[in-house]
């Protein structure tokens, strides 16, 4: 059965972990849904370990969803969900149904997701959540804030902290229906978790949220530079790398293909 945002909802109140992992493509996508996670979410992190940019900043709105037609495609029950990219979504409230409509009319997923808890970002969703676009928060360590932010832990000041918790009620106020909590520290995202009635997601934010998400390329062993919170439990690099050189070696001792 698919999974429903109503769903995440009650899975808080009963106390089950949320399982969010990042896609890309249509194989990725099949195989995670089919390991049983709950939601897959087409992050804008597929700037960084599907198309090699150094930051998430250049991925466009169209190379979103390019990514995130074949996700779809791949999935019969997760949740979908496809980042909003940088400045698809800042400039206007219009700027930002017109992406997110497109998204939702061109993909197939399910919600849409944008970072940050300002008053204007706040504004924003509770627009889309009025005219039925579901919408995932995620505040803390925001990257598509990289030039100001860095990749460091957030939240470490007591006003730091506090305004982050703020940011996280507001989204929740707004309609969000679930908020990743990203690299920020643990005691602060378990507060964020016991004050919001809808479900935290946390990437680097310790073990007291309703849920956990990783960038699948981190899990796999796949990304050039691993975040300190991320864990491998596959090393796929060295299995790709180790089966390029046999079919290598095969090809060039003409043992590939065999000869009868
Ligand atoms: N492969 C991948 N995994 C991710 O989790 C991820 C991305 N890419 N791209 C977008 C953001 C960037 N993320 C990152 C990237 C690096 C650090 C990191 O190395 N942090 C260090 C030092 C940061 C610094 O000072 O520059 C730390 O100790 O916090 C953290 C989060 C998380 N997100
Ligand atoms: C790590 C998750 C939350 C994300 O935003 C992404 O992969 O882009
Ligand atoms: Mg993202």
């Amino acid at each position: 059965m698919a999974v429903t945002i109503q769903q995440l909802i009650e899975w808080k109140q009963q106390g089950r972990s949320l399982v969010a992992l990042t896609a890309w493509d249509y194989g990725i996508a099949r195989w995670l849904d089919e390991a049983g996670v709950d939601v897959i979410l087409v992050g804008d992190s597929l700037a960084m370990v599907a198309l090699g940019h150094p930051t998430t900043l250049p991925v466009t709105l169209d190379e979103m969803i390019h990514h995130a037609v074949a996700v779809r495609r791949g999935v019969k029950r997760s949740l979908v969900v496809c980042d909003l990219p940088f400045l698809s979504y800042q400039e206007s409230i219009s700027q930002a149904i017109h992406s997110s409509g497109r998204i939702l009319k061109e993909t197939g997923v399910q919600a849409v997701k944008l970072e940050g808890g300002n008053p204007a970002i706040a504004e924003t969703v509770a627009k889309l959540t009025a005219i039925g676009i579901p919408v995932m928060g995620h505040v803390g360590l925001t990257p598509q804030s990289v030039h100001q932010l860095g990749y460091k832990q957030q939240g470490k000041t007591e006003e730091d902290a506090a305004r982050i918790l703020r940011e996280a009620i507001v989204l929740a106020e707004a309609g969000a229906f679930a908020i990743v909590l990203e690299h920020i520290p643990a005691d602060l995202a378990a507060q964020i978790t016991a004050k919001l009635p809808i479900p935290t997601i946390g990437i680097g934010a310790g073990p007291h949220c309703d849920g956990q998400v990783l960038v699948t390329a981190d899990l796999l062993g796949l990304s050039d530079r691993q975040p300190p919170f991320a864990k491998v439990y596959v090393n796929l690099r060295q299995v790709i790398m180790q089966a390029a050189q046999e079919f290598a070696q095969e090809v060039r001792e003409h043992r590939f293909p065999p000869s009868s």
